[in-house]
């Protein structure tokens, strides 16, 4: 299938997971980080308009605390986040500004977006902040988004939230970034012969399946999170590539409708 929607993508997501912001070892992925600002820098400056769902606040914590494991304690991981939320941010400033590109934050709960008048300001907020020719960095705001009875905060994971992003700006392309270089017919960590998939029209039962268990330590979407967000982008006619994070420059390429990663896309 020739990518030639992409062709015409003007507004694009990106997400980026934990697993490609912080090395196996828990320090920061500094050249990673350095490739997104560059290479969203130069999207922007070529007339797209960029948004950035990030990961990694817990990551980042965890880095900042010196910790090897990620708490069990929702109040740990609130505090863990709220910890590494900012410092995150403090890095993507300092990254972004070095190709000169403005960035500003919005960290999201599930019920800003169920509401329809609060959906409607955090939508308002992110076309000015497009209009001003700014990238918006989005989180899920992990520091105070804990579920209680009847009132859903949590997105659970930031595939989704991407996803939502997505619908709530009317996104021509999602591109999610993770530490693989697409959907396989089965985990290639755990099996070599895995085979990837260029091109996915449908989310079954099976591919579901196919995509179970839990990802890298320090994050939680996993590979299912990435297919449900898919799911939602096929409902709103949007569409989606899956690549990897550690050749953050080949987006320049994805855009231009070249065959990398996995599409996502309805026939
Ligand atoms: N069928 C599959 N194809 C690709 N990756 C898979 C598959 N099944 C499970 N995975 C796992 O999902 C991981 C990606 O999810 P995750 O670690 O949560 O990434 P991120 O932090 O980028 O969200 C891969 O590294 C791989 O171990
Ligand atoms: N919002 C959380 C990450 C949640 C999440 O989905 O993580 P990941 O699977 O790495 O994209 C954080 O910033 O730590």
């Amino acid at each position: 299938m020739i990518r030639k929607n992409i062709l015409q993508a003007r507004r694009v997501v990106v997400k980026i997971g934990t697993s490609s912001l912080i090395l196996p070892n828990g320090k920061i992925n500094l050249s990673n980080i350095d490739d997104l600002a560059f290479t969203l820098s130069d999207l922007n400056n070529k007339g797209y308009e960029v948004i950035l769902v990030t990961s990694g606040a817990v990551g980042v914590g965890m880095n900042v605390l010196g910790l090897e494991k990620k708490p069990d304690e929702l109040e740990k991981k609130q505090a863990l986040a709220s910890i590494g939320q900012v410092e995150l941010m403090s890095l993507y400033t300092q990254v972004f500004h070095r190709y000169s590109q403005k960035v500003s934050q919005l960290l999201l709960t599930r019920d800003v977006i169920d509401y329809p008048e609060s959906r409607k300001n955090a939508t308002n907020a992110l076309e000015a902040l497009l209009e001003l020719d700014i990238i918006p960095i989005i989180n899920e705001n992990d520091a105070i988004a804990v579920d209680e009875m009847e009132h859903q905060t949590r997105f659970g994971d930031n595939d989704t939230l991407g996803a939502i992003v997505a619908k709530l700006v009317g996104a021509d392309l999602m591109i999610m970034l993770s530490d693989i270089d697409g959907l396989y017919d089965r985990n290639p960590n755990l099996y070599e012969d895995a085979k990837i998939f260029r091109e996915i029209h449908e989310i079954t039962d099976n591919l579901m399946a196919i995509a179970g268990g839990a990802g890298s330590k320090f994050g939680t979407g996993g590979m299912a999170s990435k297919l449900t967000a898919a799911a939602l982008l096929f409902e709103n006619g949007q569409e989606m590539v899956l690549s990897n994070g550690s050749r953050i420059r080949e987006i320049q390429a994805i855009v231009e409708g070249k065959e990398i990663g996995t599409y996502f896309a309805k026939l």
